[in-house]
């Protein structure tokens, strides 16, 4: 049997950061999907193996089954409906187990904790039948754009629509999407992934790449740790579209998030009055773009609102310790266009967004997009709108066999 699973990545229009902190912010998903594929069983060379092949950093790893119940069973209590966390303690077990076969990963410990995220998650969701698991992504890895929680979301759909816990009809051939208590199970369990490559997620990544869906997501973050925080819909009463520019300048989110945790107890009532004014730059963005516009000149209006809203937000970002260089350079080069840019994700390089008014002209668009890779970056027009989290029971042979 071959399970396929798809989720997508986001962008954050305001917020990001701020929304560890329990304040607002505006998210979208966008077109650009992370697959996994599952496949019981494994292939007849390697009997009671379970491999995982990570396509977009080319690394295949396996255990024998034996091992993983030798280590993990009386770590794993876990079943498919009850998503748990992973304590420290199981997280440093299963990071020894990986390590011990694969000292590759000891200096890549960003990778690694992928490979512990797919232990817990299998082994907690499918026990410890054998299988081969292919992942493999249209998003740039570790740039802002949800990759982590497309990994995690992919990878609990695909497990739990395997293990029967999703209700799901095995003879279709279709990508099939799922009602709110299947998507509500999904997004839990990538939460609890998320928590072990973020450290201190806010869950909108996870919970956005889930839903999908064409409008955009207010999410206020929740300040009792380790919960989900709470989802409002709203639909753009305008044309929003968002040339994403990628630095290429690696970072790690969970270290972003750490530093401005770090910052924020150093200064707390300063940090307060910042996770505040975000907030409302995210809850005034919301009521702009789904306010109703008669005309062009309403929309050129509201456009300049949510650019002057996105300044206010980069500035803020700044404050929090979390711009870069290259971030800088991206912002004052859309400038020159007379165009507004800010961070998207985690920042400290990764991808920058900018927003195309609905009247630029082409070649305007051209003569940016030129400029941003004349500095070595790269710049694409995002789809906002992906689809959420989907499954199909075999038949997507192209994605996997490259
Ligand atoms: N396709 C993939 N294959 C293997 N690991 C992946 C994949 N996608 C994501 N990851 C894991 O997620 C990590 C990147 O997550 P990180 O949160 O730092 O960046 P991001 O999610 O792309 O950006 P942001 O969190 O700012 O939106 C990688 O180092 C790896 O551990
Ligand atoms: C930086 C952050 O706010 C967004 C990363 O895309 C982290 C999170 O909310 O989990
Ligand atoms: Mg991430």
């Amino acid at each position: 049997m071959e399970v396929v699973s798809r989720a997508p990545g986001k962008i954050i229009l305001s917020g990001e950061h701020a929304v560890v902190h329990g304040s607002a912010a505006v998210a979208a998903a966008i077109d650009l999907y992370t697959y996994v594929s599952l496949t019981f069983p494994p292939p007849p060379h390697s009997p009671d193996t379970l491999i995982l092949h990570l396509k977009d950093i080319e690394l295949e790893i396996s255990w024998p089954v034996n091992r993983l119940k030798e280590a993990l069973s009386s770590m794993v209590n876990a079943t498919a409906s009850s998503p748990t966390s992973c304590s420290a303690e199981t997280i440093k077990i299963i990071t020894t187990l990986v390590l011990e076969e694969h000292t590759i990963l000891e200096s890549k410990t960003e990778i690694a904790a992928a490979v512990v995220v797919f232990l817990w998650l299998y082994t907690s969701i499918q026990g410890n039948k054998p299988a081969r698991v292919v992942v493999s992504s249209e998003l740039p890895l570790g740039s802002g754009l949800g990759s982590s929680a497309a990994y995690c979301v992919s990878m609990s759909g695909a497990l739990l629509a395997s293990s029967g816990s999703l209700h799901l009809d095995f003879n279709s051939e279709d990508w099939l999407s799922l009602g709110e208590k299947q998507q509500k199970l999904a997004n839990e369990w990538a939460f609890e992934g998320e928590k072990i490559i973020h450290g201190n997620p806010s869950g909108i990544d996870n919970t956005v790449s889930t839903l999908g869906m064409s409008c955009f997501i207010v999410y206020t973050g929740n300040l009792i740790k380790l919960q989900l925080g709470a989802m409002t819909c709203i639909k753009p009463n305008m044309p929003l579209k968002m040339l994403i520019t990628n630095t290429k300048v690696g970072r790690d989110t969970k270290a972003l998030i750490a530093r401005v945790s770090e910052r924020r107890n150093r200064h707390p009532d300063t940090m307060k009055s910042v996770f505040a004014a975000v907030d409302y730059i995210s809850n005034e963005l919301a009521s702009t773009i789904q306010s109703s516009s008669s005309n062009d000149l309403a929309v050129v209006e509201k456009e300049k609102k949510v650019e002057e809203l996105m300044e206010m937000n980069q500035g803020l970002l700044q404050c929090m310790g979390v711009s870069h260089a290259s971030i800088e350079t991206v912002i004052s080069t859309t400038h020159k266009y007379k165009l507004s840019s800010k961070l998207t994700g985690a920042g400290g390089g990764g991808c920058v967004i900018t927003l195309l008014p609905a009247l630029l002209s082409a070649s305007v668009v051209d003569a940016v997009t030129a400029e941003l890779e004349q500095c070595g970056f790269q710049s694409y027009i995002a789809g906002i709108g992906g689809k959420g989290l989907e499954i199909r029971f075999g038949g997507v042979h192209d994605i996997f066999s490259i």
